[in-house]
């Protein structure tokens, strides 16, 4: 019979994959981890510390999805193809769009404590 948590291990085995064989990954989990760090450093209010939470792992999340769209395009087709590319381009512009917007959040929330 299969097991209640077999689900919760293959979710873990795909967030252990992502980590070990993604370079952005590596780098989104990194930041993510120093912004927590700092966000229970500063005083901030629960609020802000929900924010950033939210923040960090919705990039985290969405550079799952995108290396979940290169696997399966590179599944589909090992040649180069027109939309293969836009796939590819249009998943990493959305991590960027998420990743520049999560800059402006922390920024937002961490300078008035930082100046003051
Ligand atoms: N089959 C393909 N056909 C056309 N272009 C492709 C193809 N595979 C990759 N590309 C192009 O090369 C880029 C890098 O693709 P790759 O699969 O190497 O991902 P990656 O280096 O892990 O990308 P990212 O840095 O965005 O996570 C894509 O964004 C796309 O522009």
């Amino acid at each position: 019979m299969k097991s209640w948590w077999q689900p919760f291990r293959h979710a873990m085995n795909g967030l252990r994959q992502s980590i070990r064989e993604e370079r952005h990954m590596k780098v989104h989990v990194t930041v993510g981890a120093i912004v927590l760090l700092v966000a229970f450093l500063l005083p901030l209010t629960s609020v802000e510390r929900a924010i950033l939470f939210l923040t960090v792992g919705i990039v985290i999340s969405a550079e799952m999805f995108n290396t979940a769209f290169e696997r399966v395009v590179d599944l589909v087709t090992q040649e180069w193809h027109p939309l293969a590319k836009a796939v590819k381009d249009i998943a990493s512009g959305a991590v960027l769009v998420l990743a520049l917007t999560s800059i402006a959040i922390a920024l937002c929330i961490f300078i008035p404590y930082l100046v003051q």
